[in-house]
């Protein structure tokens, strides 16, 4: 099929890149120039496992283009919208305004048979209001919403062989038939692979994906609080999350104590989630949603708290060494990065922050020029009073006391991520915190 893909970030490159490898023909467009430059090159503009591999061979493939001009869609019959729902400035809500300026640019070259397919993430409504948009323009066009759940890191594979399709059609049944028979065709690989599929209304599709991104963030946050309770009590939150994630109704999985969620998800879209429940009138039905973001950010502080514990409630001109940036490993987003923010507070609390990462310094750098950067744990623990982790890269998690005691100059480490084995740490003299466990 030949596929648009409109908006060419942390989702619509590798969507383009992966429905290119499956065998599709593929122009992803983007307003940002050098994006699109470095993608045309085969260049990934951020850090994807898997990406540039698919990238330079859909490109070599010739299956694969890249254009600023929203005319090069015109010979598509598939445009996908996966531009930026990030939070409004000022508000919780979703900023609208890149998804409706795509759908206006693209809405002079869309033809009959067309289908555009909404993937960012979006209020709920907003589907059924570009629809409209849709009939008034190009009435032989249809729309359909069918949302992403990829995760960064695994992003190649989840696109390619995703868990779950959603499809939310148009309530006229002649255009629902044609965008899921489209949309199967785009599909064809998952579908022949069972991969299953939920082909539903705008509002359903809509609502399944904030309500799942709502659902892990509230399983983080129980963890979390249960996390505070152990703290109080001596209890280690992590056997905890073993006993109860036996239980298949519960399941392990994203029961993770530690500084909590970031990224350019889930913080954002509970919020734009409660807003939307506001706008609707139901803002008590999702009012939890304001404490699973207020025991999320408390473990920040958390970690801030339990460093200026570990220097005697002082942390000016104290080294400190914090190793992570990204939101979470196998990735270089620092979009609400928990990491990154607990480095920005421990700086503005006057300590010598030495920070690293092992993809994330660029992104950090340019947000935060005021941070001090280094290439390796090595450099970043020279010195220091106290050793900070907050993204459980590979490298991080296997730390042992001999890779860094003969360099630090305090033997302090608070594990923000609760991944390193307390015993061998305290058994080689290291001072030893966790989050919400002994
Ligand atoms: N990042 C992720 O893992 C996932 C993201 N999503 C959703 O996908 C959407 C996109 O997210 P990301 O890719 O992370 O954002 P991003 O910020 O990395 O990418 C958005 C891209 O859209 C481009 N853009 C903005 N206005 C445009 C326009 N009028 N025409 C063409 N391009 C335009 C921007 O230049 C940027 O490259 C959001 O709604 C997000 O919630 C959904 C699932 C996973
Ligand atoms: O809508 C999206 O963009 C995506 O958001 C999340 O994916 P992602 O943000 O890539 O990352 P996750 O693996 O969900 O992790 C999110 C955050 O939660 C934290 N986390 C995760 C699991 C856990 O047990 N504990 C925990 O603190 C991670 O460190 C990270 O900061 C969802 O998992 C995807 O399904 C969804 O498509």
């Amino acid at each position: 099929m030949k596929i648009s893909v409109i908006g060419c970030g942390y989702l619509g490159a590798v969507h383009a890149a992966s429905m290119a490898e499956l065998g599709h023909e593929v122009i992803g467009i983007d307003v940002d120039q050098r994006k699109i430059e470095a993608l045309a090159a085969g260049r990934a503009p951020f850090f994807e496992p898997g990406l540039p591999e698919i990238l330079l061979s859909a490109s070599a493939s010739g299956r694969l283009t890249f254009s600023t001009e929203m005319a090069s869609a015109a010979d598509a019959q598939v445009h996908f919208i996966a531009v930026g729902t990030p939070q409004r400035v000022g508000s919780y809500s979703a900023d609208m305004t890149y998804v409706d300026a795509a759908l206006e640019s693209l809405l002079p070259f869309l033809k009959d048979g067309d289908l555009v397919v909404g993937k960012s993430t979006v209020p709920v409504g907003t589907a059924a209001r570009l629809a409209e948009r849709v009939q008034e323009v190009a009435p032989g066009a249809n729309l359909a919403w069918n949302p992403e759940f990829l995760r960064e890191g695994f992003a190649v594979k989840d696109t390619i062989s995703p868990d779950r399709l959603v499809y939310g059609v148009s309530p006229e049944p002649e255009a629902a038939a044609a965008s899921k028979a489209i949309l199967d065709e785009v599909y064809s690989k998952a579908l022949s692979e069972e991969t299953p599929l939920v082909v539903t209304d705008y509002a359903t599709a809509e609502l399944v994906k904030v309500s799942a991104n709502a659902f892990l963030a509230t399983k983080i946050s129980f963890i979390n609080a249960i996390a505070e309770i152990a703290e109080v009590t001596g209890a280690n939150v992590t056997e905890l999350a073993d006993a109860i994630g036996f239980d298949a109704r519960i399941g392990r999985r994203f029961l993770n104590a530690g500084v909590g969620f970031g990224g350019g998800c889930l913080p954002k879209d509970i919020r734009a989630f409660g807003a939307r429940a506001e706008e609707l009138g139901r803002g008590e039905s999702l009012a939890f949603l304001k404490e699973v973001d207020a025991i999320n950010l408390r473990r920040r502080q958390r970690v801030v708290d339990l460093v200026l514990e570990l220097l005697d409630g002082q942390a000016f001109e104290k080294r400190v060494a914090v190793l992570g940036l990204a939101f979470k490993p196998d990735s270089d987003d620092i979009r609400d990065s928990p990491a990154l923010d607990v480095a920005v507070q421990l700086n503005g609390l006057g300590a010598i922050v030495s920070a690293t990462d092992p993809e994330a310094i660029p992104n950090a750098h340019a947000k935060h020029p005021q941070l001090h950067f280094v290439d390796d744990v090595a450099d970043a623990v020279k010195d220091a009073e106290v050793v900070v982790l907050l993204t459980e890269w590979k490298e991080y998690r296997s730390l042992v006391p001999a890779d860094i005691e003969g360099l630090v100059a305090g033997r302090r480490i608070i594990d923000g991520r609760n991944v390193l084995d307390s015993t061998s740490w305290r058994a080689a003299g290291w001072e030893y915190r966790a989050m919400g466990r002994p």
